[in-house]
């Protein structure tokens, strides 16, 4: 089954509780958390603060992307805060691997992130060991980007290799996801749709998820 994860990158911060609330309510599955530190990306977001306070109001999947470098020196921070599934980026750990497994010994669910530049072949070996991989479909750091067509045939091929190995994997994509483009994302292999400025457009955020799931 395809999930949706709303991207709160996108809500109307002067009103998140009310947002998410709305969000959980309209079936929304996971709840998509960016955190951007100025540096992995050149934009700065949020951190455990918001999490704690999203944690506060929802028994949704809380799905944290970390856009950060050496995310492990906040891993437990993250944990603490709530976090249910952990993604950080393979271009922003030189140990990925200690990074995964360290995740996963806490009983939190890990994802690898891959930038648009970074090919699915290297995840040859690191597939066996995570939950999820996300394929970002725009360059990270900013909602309301256009989606990157190539990122469609990176999809296949991830799916593809996931099959090779008869490996239940969840495969999200991020970035410039909507109501157009989501039948093709999810034919292509996605199976956990991120959407930020699709779900929150003009406030009409029930509306919206409607639609989105009426494609999947
Ligand atoms: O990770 C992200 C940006 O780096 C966001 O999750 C993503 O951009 C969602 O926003 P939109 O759906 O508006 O593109
Ligand atoms: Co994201």
């Amino acid at each position: 089954m395809v999930k949706l994860s709303p991207s709160i990158l996108s809500a109307d911060f002067r009103k998140l509780e009310e947002q998410i609330r709305r969000v959980d309510k309209a079936g929304a599955e996971f709840i998509h958390i960016d955190v951007m530190d100025g540096q992995f990306v050149p934009n700065i977001s949020f951190g455990c603060p918001i999490l704690k306070a999203v944690k506060g109001v929802t028994d949704k999947v809380l799905d944290v992307h970390l856009m950060i470098e050496e995310p492990d020196r906040f891993i437990d921070d993250f944990i603490a805060a709530g976090a249910d599934l952990i993604t950080i980026h393979y271009e922003a750990d030189k140990h990925i691997d200690r990074t995964i497994n360290y995740i996963k010994s806490n009983g939190v669910k890990a994802g690898i992130a891959l930038n648009p530049g970074t090919p699915v072949s290297v995840l040859k070996n690191l597939i066996n060991i995570v939950d999820m991989v996300l394929i970002m479909s725009v360059n990270p750091g900013f909602g309301g980007q256009k989606f990157i067509p190539y990122t469609i045939d990176k999809l296949s091929e991830l799916k593809e290799m996931a099959e090779e190995r008869n490996k239940d994997l969840l495969i999200q994509v991020d970035g410039g996801v909507g109501i157009d483009n989501a039948a093709e994302i999810i034919e292509a292999g996605a199976n956990v749709l991120v959407a930020g400025s699709a779900v929150f457009k003009d406030d009409k955020i029930e509306e919206n998820i409607a639609a989105m799931k009426g494609v999947f």
